[in-house]
This record gives C-alpha cells, sequence and structure tokens, in this order.
C-alpha cells in the first residue's frame, strides 16, 4: 500500500503519512489487489463471520486484505463496527413499486453513523505513527465517532463544531466521549480549512475524510453488503453526500470487488445531495470541469451541510467508473422519506433519508426503472437529531387518558 497524490501523482510510504501532498493536492491511498485472489478471499471472509472477540470480529477488519492489510493486528482499534443490518422492507418497496429493495443501516454502528467504518482505521493508523492527539472539523458524525474511537485507544480528541446549524445531540455524544469541543463561527469547510493549514504545527493527526484512510475503512460498507447478498450487488448503490467520502470509498470498494472478479455486475451509483448544498450535483448537471464550492449551505440534514466537498475530484472519477448519476432533493422531499424509513421500523437521521428521496426522484424521472433494484445506504441514527424530530412529530398521535378504560379506548 502507498499514498498518491491525486494532483502531481507523487508517492509516499503509508509511514510517512501528511494530510495534504506538499503541491496541495489530496492524497489517495493505492492498494494493488491485481495479485489477490477473489474467491480464496471470499473463503476467509466467509469463515471470518463466526469470529468473536478477535479483530477479525469487526465489520471493517473483516476486510482487512482489502483495506490496510500491512497495519499489525495489534494496533488495531476497534469497536466491532460494521455488521449492521441490511433489509429488505416489503411495504417502502411495493410502494415504490421496484423489483427490488434494500437498506443498509450504518446507523446501526456503534457511535450510530458511518464515521465508524472510516474512523477505526485512520485512529488505529495515527495511534500506529505514535499519535495521541486527534483532530477532525465537524457537523457531529465525524466528531461523535473520532470521540469514541480516540477514548478506545486512550487518546485525546479535539473537535472543531460549527457555532449554528448542527445538532445538539451529536455534540453532546462527542463530549460525553471525552472530546474537547472548540466552537467556531462558520462552517465545516472553514474548519476544514484551518486543519489542513495547522493541524502539522499543532500536533495534531487529522481524522476528517481529507485522511485516505477513513475513505479505505469505508469501503467495508460495500463489502458487506455484497458478502450479505452472496456477492450479487443490486443494480443501483444509492448513496447520500456531503464531503463525498461515502460516495468514493463505495465506488472504489466496488472497483476492487470487481477487479477481483468477485462479483459478476458492476452496479451504478446514485449521488444524491440537499438542494442547498449541492454544489457537485449542480457541477455534473452542468458538466462544468470544476466545482464551485457553496459559501451558506443550508439544509435541514445538517450532516449534509457542507459548501466545498474535499473529495469531489475522487467522486466524480469513481462515478464514471460506475456510470453513476447525481441528483439533488429539498428539504421537503428529505422529511417526508425519513417519516417513511422511521416508520418503517429501521430510522435514520435526516441526511440518510436524501437516499430514498433520491431514489424516489430518479425512478419519477425514470432514471431507475422500476424492473430494476436498489440499495439504499442509511448513514446516521434516528435519534442522532432529535431537533429535527420534535419538528416533525403529529403531536395528535401523543394523547392523554386519564387511565379508565373509557378515557383509553377512543384512543385505540
Ligand atoms: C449521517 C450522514 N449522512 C451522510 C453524510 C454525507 O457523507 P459524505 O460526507 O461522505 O458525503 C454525512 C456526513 O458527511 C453524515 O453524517
Ligand atoms: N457529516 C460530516 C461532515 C463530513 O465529515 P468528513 O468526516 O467527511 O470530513 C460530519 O459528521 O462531520
Amino acid at each position: 500500500m502507498k499514498l498518491e497524490c491525486v494532483h502531481c501523482g507523487q508517492t509516499r510510504n503509508w509511514q510517512q503519512f501528511i494530510i495534504k501532498c506538499p503541491c496541495g493536492g489530496r492524497l489517495e491511498v493505492k492498494q494493488d489487489v491485481t495479485g489477490l485472489d477473489g474467491e480464496k478471499l471470499k473463503g476467509i471472509f466467509r469463515e471470518r463471520l463466526g469470529e468473536r472477540m478477535s479483530v477479525y470480529a469487526s465489520g471493517v477488519w473483516r476486510y482487512k486484505e482489502l483495506i490496510f492489510p500491512e497495519l499489525p493486528e495489534d494496533r488495531i482499534v476497534t469497536k466491532y463496527e460494521g455488521n449492521t443490518g441490511l433489509y429488505a422492507p416489503e411495504t417502502i418497496r411495493k410502494s415504490l413499486g421496484i423489483r427490488g429493495l434494500y437498506f443498509k443501516a450504518q446507523s446501526e454502528n456503534p457511535s450510530g453513523s458511518f464515521k465508524d467504518n472510516g474512523m477505526t482505521v485512520a485512529v488505529s493508523h495515527g495511534r500506529h505513527l505514535g499519535y495521541t492527539r486527534f483532530a477532525c472539523s465537524s457537523t457531529g458524525n465525524t466528531s461523535a465517532s473520532l470521540a469514541m474511537y480516540a477514548a478506545m485507544g486512550e487518546s485525546s480528541s479535539y473537535v472543531f463544531v460549527p457555532e449554528s446549524g448542527i445538532s445538539q445531540n451529536k455534540v453532546l455524544q462527542t463530549l460525553a466521549y471525552g472530546a474537547r469541543v472548540i466552537r467556531f463561527d462558520g462552517t465545516y469547510d472553514d474548519g476544514i480549512a484551518f486543519l489542513e493549514r495547522h493541524a502539522k504545527d499543532l500536533g495534531l493527526y487529522v481524522c476528517n475524510s481529507i485522511n485516505p484512510f477513513r475513505i479505505a475503512g469505508q469501503k467495508s460498507i460495500i463489502y458487506e453488503a455484497a458478502q450479505y447478498l452472496n456477492w450479487e450487488l443490486p443494480d443501483w448503490i444509492v448513496v447520500p453526500g456531503g464531503a463525498l467520502s461515502n460516495v468514493t470509498a463505495i465506488g472504489k470498494g466496488i472497483e476492487d470487488l470487481w477487479t477481483l472478479g468477485m462479483i459478476p455486475k458492476r452496479p451504478r451509483i446514485a449521488l444524491v445531495q440537499a438542494e442547498g448544498a449541492s454544489p457537485f450535483h449542480k457541477m455534473m448537471a452542468a458538466g462544468a470541469e470544476e466545482l464551485r464550492p457553496e459559501p451558506q449551505p443550508q439544509t435541514v440534514a445538517s450532516a449534509l451541510n457542507i459548501g466545498n466537498p474535499p473529495s469531489w475530484k475522487a467522486a466524480r472519477r469513481v462515478l464514471e467508473f460506475c456510470r453513476g448519476v447525481t441528483c439533488s432533493v429539498t428539504d421537503e422531499e428529505i422529511l417526508a422519506s425519513k417519516q417513511i424509513i422511521d416508520r418503517s421500523g429501521i430510522g435514520c437521521e435526516p441526511a440518510s433519508a436524501a437516499s430514498l428521496a433520491g431514489l424516489r426522484k430518479l425512478m419519477a424521472e425514470k432514471v431507475i426503472d422500476k424492473e430494476e433494484t436498489a440499495l439504499c445506504i442509511l448513514t446516521g441514527n434516528l435519534l442522532k437529531d432529535t431537533q429535527v424530530l420534535s419538528g416533525m412529530m403529529e403531536h395528535e398521535r401523543m394523547v392523554r387518558s386519564d387511565l379508565t378504560v373509557k378515557g383509553t379506548e377512543r384512543w385505540l
């Protein structure tokens, strides 16, 4: 494994970690998987499904050969992340009229979001290099995940969180794990710019998705979905997008599985952004060469409130590979889809519901055909954002009883 600059192509080994190439380009993990035997790997991964207390019981480290083969096992900080549910909600499928529908609930991760799939790898790598101070800019999920793994790894975490427009629950969760929370006026993008400039001088190991080990870990989401589906993925993978780490990771994961002959066909990716924070979709729809950052992103799905997605170049490349499409959805569409997912019993935070909202839109536009099948990635837990939840609650569902049979049966 090596690190390669997406801009100038310069390579370095994974021990010589820096957050940005001296030329200003982002770094990617490059791992040559061509020497591996796909069928043999399937056997190894199947056997590990029965593991309990070893690192291979993790739904990320089960796929270590495809994620970070060089890292010594005893350096791994894990909370047995991954191993999340794959659901086929029949009522929603029927109402959409689609042939097959799955939800992969990364919301069931230990800190409640898909960030754990990548964070276990970033924190393990940082600790292996000798770092004890970890940092991120965050709208709340990355910070909660980082704070949890830093605590598990007996290290410190320092998280930069915008003063407004984020979920209070996520900040409380981050504080509870023992992080130092540093508030600032600005957006996630401003926090990233600060860390890119100053983290090295401050001795901080950055755990945002500009860290390529995060992306490497998040590839496991699609490996796990493929394994659960007996190595046959649906026609479409539908992913909500903010910083664009997840779409990048899922695309890279598909590329690995395809290169190794582990899946018979390459699924397409549909990337869904919230309308008020959709610079990537706008660029793709316009066929533009460069992304124009959105200085004041605005959406009810606070996790998607990102105007300058760091991974846009890599995301564009993987979408090309997967014949991907993009779309944007309104806050109303997000909340309507969230209610559908919540009432199915699976539940999710608003950002995750962008996936179902996008699927509905792309079906209405006939981009996705009802004879096809789709897998929506649910990225964060229902309880992550109770502010939005209480705003949405239909209070007529909450009633009073005087605890007599007469006073109760009228509600049944
Ligand atoms: C719950 C949730 N969903 C979706 C996203 C978007 O993912 P990405 O930033 O990797 O595009 C995020 C954070 O970025 C998130 O926290
Ligand atoms: N929603 C994210 C913002 C993107 O963070 P990153 O981990 O991709 O850098 C958050 O939870 O902070």
